[in-house]
């Protein structure tokens, strides 16, 4: 098998119009639909630019460039905005989705507003963002990143950490009137824009509660704007520190993926010497670069082994409700070149008792410090299943996904979606329940592959 690594388009980058200002730059956000075919400026497929290239000055408008998922695997369009506040309605609508690709996505986010604020604009909310955040159910509570307050999220300190010029909380962040002076003074004071950072942060933090990614990286956008203040720097130069801290956690990302692939292949291969064969694989969801910056978790593995000639073939599980493995795992398979059968979800159990599956692989969400792993609704009835056959179930994700502060599974929170996902009719009388995710007990994962190596939790 040949892999074409260089047909799968970039999930989420920035870029800079050369000559505009974001005061001049239009606020619009424009959906370009790709040219089948393009070169893109560091491997992959990316967007056409919406206009000029990529020589930036200071505050050249930056944006931000992201495939619209909900139009796979129809359509290849992308999302560019220079507007905070539909960044966030992507993540919450899943047109970005995954939990790497939504943390660089939070991250971008609070880079757009720092640019917005800085240039003295107002930063009044607009769009749903401001939309309540999806419910939470059951044992698996918390929501919001400030509620939950572990090691990794954003603690609501870190949203409540001053610059030591600034002012109260209060003061600043709930001045948010569109055009009022407030808003133009928060390019001159760092209070004032830091105070309205945190406050951005806090949205676009709470914009979805499983993947822990999220709120991790809008923590590291948050502190980096915050340090740079402290270090007296202005807010322009703040923003454009974000602008660099977004650039940055997307060349992680795709770093940390391909360290995950090379972990993960090497689990594999005895795996298949035993089997004096290559292996079938089945994984659910999409933990494959769409879910990414680039390269992906579950599907990096698969990406490393084919390459070595490990894999035979990936049987993608549809992913219902929302159909990832339908829409963006086999059209992502297929486009890289790695032979893909998709089955409905509840076909696993029988490939499986024909001994038809070598291995699993998934992605995960959060991974509580036990090795409990959230991942996409129905990875944890896979996991019973391969463990009744005797079918090792991997699971594959970056450092970021792991959240110390969740003792277990059970303290994860899960996110609940509408029920128009599942039932786009009503019926009267009738309940839907839609958790997004579900946690798989450490006791069902035969090894956790993140770029640092291979955790083995039982032991
Ligand atoms: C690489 S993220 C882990 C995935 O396996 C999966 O759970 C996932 O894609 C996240 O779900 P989604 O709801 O599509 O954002």
């Amino acid at each position: 098998m040949s892999l074409h690594l260089e047909n799968l388009p970039r999930t989420i980058y920035v870029e800079r119009v050369a000559g505009e200002t974001l005061a001049e730059h239009g606020r619009e956000a424009c959906a370009d639909t790709a040219p089948a075919e393009r070169e893109a400026p560091v491997g992959g497929l990316a967007a056409p630019s919406c206009g000029g290239s990529a020589s930036a000055n200071l505050l050249a408008a930056p944006r931000v460039v992201m495939i619209d998922q909900r139009r796979l695997p129809g359509e290849l369009a992308w999302i560019s905005t220079d507007d905070w506040r539909q960044v966030v309605d992507a993540v919450k609508t899943l047109a970005v989705r995954g939990a790497p690709a939504i943390g660089v996505a939070g991250a971008a986010a609070v880079m757009l507003a720092a640019f917005e604020l800085a240039a003295g604009r107002s930063l009044a909310p607009a769009g749903n963002c401001d939309a309540s955040r999806p419910a939470a159910e059951g044992r698996n509570t918390p929501v919001s990143a400030e509620e939950h307050g572990g090691a990794t999220q954003v603690t609501a300190e870190k949203y409540d950490e001053l610059p030591s010029s600034a002012g109260t909380r209060d003061d600043a962040a709930h001045q948010v009137a569109p055009g009022d002076e407030a808003s133009s003074a928060a390019s001159s004071s760092p209070a004032l824009f830091a105070a309205r950072l945190r406050h951005v942060a806090r949205q676009v933090a709470e914009a979805r509660p499983t993947a822990v990614n999220l709120s991790w990286a809008v923590g590291r956008a948050l502190e980096t704007a915050l340090e740079a203040l402290k270090a007296g720097d202005t807010p322009q130069q703040a923003a454009e520190a974000l602008y660099k801290l977004t650039e940055a956690l997307i060349a992680e990302d795709e770093a940390a993926n391909r360290a995950i692939g090379a972990n993960g292949a090497a689990l594999l291969r005895p795996l298949a010497q035993a089997k004096g064969a290559s292996l079938n694989i089945l994984t659910h969801c999409n933990a494959g670069s769409l879910a990414t910056a680039f390269y992906g978790t579950a599907l990096g593995v698969v990406y490393a082994a084919a390459e070595e000639g490990l894999v035979a073939r990936v049987y993608a599980d549809e992913t219902r409700p929302v159909g990832q493995g339908a829409r963006l795992t086999a059209w992502e398979l297929a486009r890289a070149g790695v032979p893909v059968t998709l089955i409905c979800d509840n076909m696993a159990a029988s490939l499986m008792a024909q001994g038809r599956i070598d291995a699993v692989v998934v992605g995960a969400d959060r991974i509580a410090a036990n090795g409990d792993a959230a991942n996409k609704i129905g990875t944890l009835g896979v996991a019973v299943l391969a463990r009744h056959f005797g079918v090792p179930f991997f699971v594959a994700a970056p450092e970021s996904t792991r959240d110390g502060s969740c003792a277990t599974g059970t303290d994860i929170p899960i996110e609940q979606r509408s029920a128009t996902e599942v039932l786009p009719s009503p019926i009267e009388g009738v309940e839907v329940f839609n958790p997004a995710f579900d946690v798989t007990p450490a006791a069902l994962i035969a090894a956790i592959v993140t770029e640092k190596g291979v955790w083995k939790p039982e032991h």
